[in-house]
């Protein structure tokens, strides 16, 4: 389900997605239906890839950081670099909020299926219940929760961006699209960023080893917050560890790095593959804010962290069309806005002089669109 908050609808009106429930009522099933078994492959992936190249001691779970810890921003970058999602804690969303949410998402979903297929998305909108891409004439029943939920996720995101972007060296007047504007009073502000309200509903699963949540992806964002609630099933892909389970934390947010940030910090901060698993026993219910910039905002490697021995891996790319790259490629579509293969450019040393330092172009420039 999504409830669309800027001109992200405009978007997804290019590139209308035509999914069909095939089974309405998941709620009832004893058995899983073929149609949702997946390739042996993923069995392979539940047992032996969990975290067995890591010794003890090491990290087996993302970082937790409490944002009023002074040292945040170092800790977040840390994170960011080694992880791509950490998760938050003293976040200033109240609990309050979040069991609200919950709960009016669960009711949401539990609706009998002929009537959440009432306000079912059209292929080209934004807005209803569906697969995936999914909200609503529905939300009349969750509205001021909803509201309030987006209002506290737009600060919470933005204060997010800036303590990522800070932990790069790249501060509020390098980023001339999220400048502060003669018309919000002076402050600081992600102007006309956009962002994504989606609840994402997992039922229980008769044969969950065979079966999955939501498949390995990036987020298309610059950043993603998550609430998970308190059952576990989302997992990140973590380089010698494998899939890694996100322990959910009472009141704790997940931050996801997206594939925006990727672009933005020039590969410094990857976007982080997740994925969520199903559940035999236990329903799961998920509520993800997915913040980008405006839409038609060149993004590109900013030139904080360009330079000659570091020259921009990725092409400046607008959000609206990201998303559209996304929808024909899918994990590829990042590899589809590279500019050099990662071998020749990454933290190529002693090799300068067959780059060029392109800072000055307007690859590499974040521009007001
Ligand atoms: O349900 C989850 O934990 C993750 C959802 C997710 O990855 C998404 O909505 O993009
Ligand atoms: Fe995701």
């Amino acid at each position: 389900m999504h409830t669309m908050l800027s001109s992200i609808s405009d978007v997804y009106k290019s590139h209308p997605l035509f999914l069909h429930h095939k089974n309405p009522d998941l709620h009832s099933l004893q058995e899983l239906p073929d149609s949702y078994a997946w390739a042996p492959s993923l069995e392979d992936s539940h047992h032996h890839h969990h975290g067995h190249t890591l010794s003890p001691g090491d990290d087996v779970v993302p970082p937790v950081i409490d944002l009023e810890d002074p040292n945040a921003c170092v800790l977040i970058g840390h994170a960011c670099k080694t992880w791509g999602v950490f998760q938050v804690v003293n976040h200033g969303v109240p609990g309050r909020l979040l069991d609200d949410v919950e709960f009016a998402g669960k009711s949401l979903f539990s609706l009998p299926p002929q009537q959440k297929l009432k306000a079912a998305r059209s292929p080209d909108g934004a807005a209803g219940y569906g697969i995936a891409r999914i909200s609503s004439f529905f939300s009349k029943l969750m509205c001021d929760v909803v509201v309030e939920y987006e209002e506290a996720m737009k600060a919470l995101a933005e204060k997010l961006t800036w303590l990522v972007l800070a932990s790069l060296g790249i501060s509020k007047q390098d980023i001339q699209w999220a400048a502060a504007g003669p018309n919000n009073n002076g402050q600081d502000n992600l102007k006309d960023a956009s962002a994504v309200l989606q609840l994402n509903f997992y039922p229980t699963c008769p044969d969950p080893e065979r079966a999955m949540g939501l498949a390995a992806h990036t987020d298309s964002t610059l950043l993603t917050i998550l609430y998970q609630s308190a059952i576990s099933g989302l997992q990140v892909s973590k380089e010698g560890a494998g899939w890694v389970t996100v322990p959910p934390i009472p009141g704790g947010l997940v931050i996801n790095m997206g594939d925006l940030m990727h672009i933005l910090s020039n590969g410094l901060y990857p976007s982080v593959t997740h994925r969520v698993m199903v559940n035999r026993t236990q329903q799961r219910l998920s509520v993800a804010y997915l913040y980008g910039p405006p839409t038609s905002v060149l993004i590109s490697p900013h030139p904080k962290v360009v330079g000659p021995s570091r020259p921009a891996l990725y092409r400046a790319v607008t959000w609206h069309e990201y998303l559209g790259t996304k929808a024909k490629h899918f994990n590829k579509a990042l590899s589809c806005v590279q500019l050099c293969a990662p071998q020749n450019a990454m933290f190529a040393e002693g090799n300068d002089n067959h780059k060029n330092d392109n800072s000055n172009n307007n690859n590499n420039s974040v521009q007001v669109g």
